[in-house]
């Protein structure tokens, strides 16, 4: 009886190691990651502005979920890590001057896709080449002064969220009503 059962359990620890868990790899690894997370942070001009609630509400409409914000007054040494591809750049003195002029509102969104999305909806770095109904076409006219901050990439985007929320401040919790929007 022992045997039969040793036997039993080791047919479906090698079914579930061979076959199952593989085939449920293979199913899920085409699905959008749901808890997907970018870090969007509206620039010095666009809190002067009174643009935050209107971008806000442009990443809520598209159905992303905030996990976190907060609004920090830069610091030059944050911003060299943020910016850390830049600092040899000529612009990246007017660049740090124009970050830590004023308040910045960092946020986390999460969605599927939504560091490629978010990217899309923020637009051209140079907002003269960027569409109309993007954040900087619609609300910028230089480069210099282009409202909004998006991660470029998922690896771009753990950095972030770690460099400006060091694991903190972000919540995870439930849309009451996410199975209108997606598949739970
Ligand atoms: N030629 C330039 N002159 C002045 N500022 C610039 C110039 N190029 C880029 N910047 C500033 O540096 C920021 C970072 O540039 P980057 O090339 O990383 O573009 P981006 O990824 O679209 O912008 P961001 O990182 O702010 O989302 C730009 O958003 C802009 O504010």
């Amino acid at each position: 009886m022992t045997n039969f059962i040793r036997l039993h359990c080791l047919y479906w620890r090698g079914l579930w190691l061979t076959t199952i868990a593989p085939l449920l790899c293979l199913l899920t690894s085409g699905l959008p990651d749901v808890r997907e997370r970018t870090l969007i942070a509206v620039k010095p001009d666009g809190v002067q502005r009174r643009l935050v609630g209107q971008i806000i509400h442009r990443f809520e409409q598209r159905g992303f979920k905030l996990v976190g914000l907060k609004m920090v007054q830069v610091s030059e040494d944050l911003l060299s890590q943020h910016y850390r591809e830049l600092r040899a750049k000529p612009f990246y003195p007017s660049l740090q001057h124009y970050m830590t002029s004023g308040p910045v509102v960092v946020m986390v969104w999460e969605g599927p896709n939504v560091v490629q999305t978010s990217r899309k909806m923020v637009g051209h770095t140079n907002p003269t080449e960027a569409q109309a109904g993007t954040v900087r076409g619609d609300f910028s006219v230089h480069v210099s002064r282009n409202v909004v901050h998006a991660s470029d990439s998922l690896e771009g985007a753990r950095r972030e969220i770690q460099l400006w929320f060091q694991g903190k401040d972000l919540l995870n919790w439930e849309c009451c009503n996410q199975g209108n929007m997606m598949e739970d």
